[in-house]
């Protein structure tokens, strides 16, 4: 198996004494958008950065296309899973189109082995995401929002069977939040398994086909967001100023 199923068996992760989370179970299969959702603080960007190999859980293990993401290269990891993290000050003044390049140099040797089709790939992603115009310009001397657009762009010419991004909609005005979400229904349309670290819990409502909840150490539900979404669960997540209500056949979760 070389798909992008990433499947998290049984994970428990302490930052020395301080346990974040144990006994997190769940898969994110291809074809298939999966929210994580929770309060903050509960773990989140923690289980990102395990299944990235960057942080090592103290139990359990993580699987990516059927191999333990500790056994495989930077290499290898890179061609199977990209990652949006959740915000990112480029130290140099790259420009945009370089940034969005970098995404191929998994693909490629090195960055001075760029071919025409990373090129291709990275201009294609950069139409995509609507930042064509901002190709000649330093990272340094854009707007959070365009950063965003721009490390987006950079995971899809990655062009990875999974895609993991933390928070990927955090900056955006509403219509590029619309387009980021289209997107990531494209990829998951496309095969890709793609799991999206969110807050606004509608969001996993009207866009996830899976919702994975971090609360209390752990996970504290799975599956369709239908049957997540649940008062009980969003008063114990959130307080009880959160009401769950039905819009289009479609829990919609608002301000009590
Ligand atoms: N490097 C670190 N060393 C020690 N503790 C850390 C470190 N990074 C995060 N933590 C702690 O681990 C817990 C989980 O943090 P994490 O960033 O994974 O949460 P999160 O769910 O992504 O939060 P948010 O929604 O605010 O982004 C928090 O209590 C945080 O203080």
């Amino acid at each position: 198996m070389n798909d992008g199923t990433l499947s998290v068996r049984d994970c428990g992760f302490s930052y020395g004494k301080k346990e974040v989370f144990r006994g997190v179970t769940f898969s994110v299969e291809p074809g298939t958008l999966c929210g994580l959702f929770g309060p903050n603080g509960s773990g989140k960007s923690t289980l990102f950065k395990c299944c990235l190999n960057l942080l090592k859980p103290r139990e359990g293990s993580i699987y990516t296309g059927g191999t333990d993401v500790s056994r495989l290269s930077a290499g290898e990891l890179a061609r199977r899973a990209a990652y949006v993290p959740q915000e990112h000050n480029p130290p140099f003044p790259f420009l945009v189109r370089d940034m969005v390049l970098m995404g191929r140099v998994a693909h490629s040797s090195g960055l001075f082995g760029v071919r025409p089709r990373d090129r291709n790939a990275a201009e294609e992603a950069m139409e995509r995401l609507g930042i064509r115009e901002l190709a000649e310009e330093p990272c340094t001397r854009l707007s959070g929002g365009q950063r965003q657009l721009v490390l987006i762009a950079r995971a899809i010419a990655q062009d990875t069977p999974l895609v993991l991004l933390d928070e990927p909609t955090s900056s955006l005005d509403f219509r590029n939040q619309l387009l980021i979400w289209r997107i990531l229904r494209d990829l998951a349309g496309s095969g890709k398994a793609v799991l999206a670290c969110v807050h606004d819990p509608n969001h996993v409502v009207w866009f996830c086909d899976r919702a994975a909840v971090m609360h209390s150490r752990g996970l504290a539900a799975w599956g369709p967001p239908e049957t997540v979404m649940v008062p009980e669960l969003l008063r114990r997540l959130y307080g009880p100023g959160c009401a769950v209500g039905n819009m289009a056949g479609k829990p919609m979760v608002y301000p009590q």
